[in-house]
């Protein structure tokens, strides 16, 4: 049995440049893991089976799992012929804007390629990665990158800057497909961001950082869903921080430079909503549990 950690993934900056032949979009963003994550645990199976055990509601358990999807993968690039037992203890929001299932699939991915000792680099496991879906190559490193193409092309930001990180999340669903295809002309943009932020981060400018979060996502979310809209108003209101989404959403989220600072915000918060998550940057995600 091994066990790996599934982190998820904020967006510090989410520029789309334009819609591609193949109905995605060109993207260019800044990825942030984040100290929340799910448990893959991984085991042989004899007979062939690929299956998947989890304690979490709202999420198939058959072939439609991107944890299922990432086996199948593994096991036709590598040529393995054997079966996995899949077991996924659920923390982070599904459908939330936060990679949870591309994370999983990563961690699946990575797992396997331990368990059965075929000592693929994490590169080829990148490449395998980008069958499954967009972030989930980012989420085979984890850390900060700047992602590009759909999502698929990496560059990563080597730095120590550490920001405190509080997670609101709305209990409802969001599809990442929709949003992308109600994008309008106007949303796509010709300057992009993601290398502000990397100056920032390199150089730890907590003050800038913030300011300096930008989501081209937000205003078709925030337009087919108004209660999103509605909920980060007050949590700005109550937290006098500006609020960010992350991803297509619906997850919103505040920085704080100190955990002081965010243990405030975390406090206010409470006492008014009951999904706020505690969190902070993972700079260097350890390889395994
Ligand atoms: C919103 C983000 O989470 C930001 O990190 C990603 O861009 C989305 O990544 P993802 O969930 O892994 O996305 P995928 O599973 O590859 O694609 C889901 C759907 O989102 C749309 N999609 C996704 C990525 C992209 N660059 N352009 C798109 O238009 C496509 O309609 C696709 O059918
Ligand atoms: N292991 C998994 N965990 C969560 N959702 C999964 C998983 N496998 C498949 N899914 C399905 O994938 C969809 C998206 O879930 P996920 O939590 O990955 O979204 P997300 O956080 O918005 O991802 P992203 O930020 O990459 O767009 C859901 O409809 C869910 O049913």
């Amino acid at each position: 049995m091994l066990l790996e950690r599934a982190y998820a993934k904020i967006n510090l900056t989410l520029d789309v440049l334009g819609r591609r032949p193949d109905g995605y979009h060109e993207v260019d963003m800044v990825m942030q893991s984040i100290d929340l994550s799910d448990l893959v645990w991984l085991d042989k199976r004899y007979d062939g089976r690929i299956v998947l055990e989890t304690s979490a509601a709202h999420i198939p358990t058959d072939d439609r799992n991107l944890c299922v999807q990432a086996a199948k993968v593994f096991f036709r690039h590598t040529g393995i012929q054997s079966g996995v037992h899949i077991n996924l203890e659920k923390n982070i929001p599904v459908a939330a804007g936060l990679a949870g299932g591309s994370s999983d699939a990563a961690a699946v991915l990575r797992g396997l390629n331990r368990l059965f000792g075929t000592e693929r680099s994490l590169g080829e496991i990148a490449e395998m990665a980008a069958e499954i879906g967009s972030d989930v190559p980012f989420c085979v490193y984890g850390g900060t990158a700047i992602a590009q193409g759909r999502g698929e092309r990496l560059t990563h930001i080597p730095h120590q800057c550490q920001m405190q990180v509080l997670l609101i999340h709305p209990r409802m669903f969001v599809s990442t497909g929709e949003i992308y295809q109600a994008l309008e002309p106007g949303d796509f943009v010709s300057h992009t961001t993601s290398l502000v932020m990397k100056e920032a981060l390199q150089k730890q400018d907590v003050d800038a950082i913030p300011k300096l979060v930008a989501n081209r996502l937000q205003r078709v979310t925030f337009s087919l869903y108004p209660e999103v809209a509605q909920l980060a108003d007050k949590v700005e209101t109550v937290t006098r921080t500006r609020v960010h989404m992350s991803g297509s959403g619906p997850t919103l989220f505040c920085l704080a430079p100190t955990v002081q600072q965010a243990n405030r915000m975390y406090n206010a918060l409470r006492g008014i909503m009951r999904d706020v998550y505690m969190t902070h940057f993972v700079t260097n995600p350890p390889v395994g549990g």
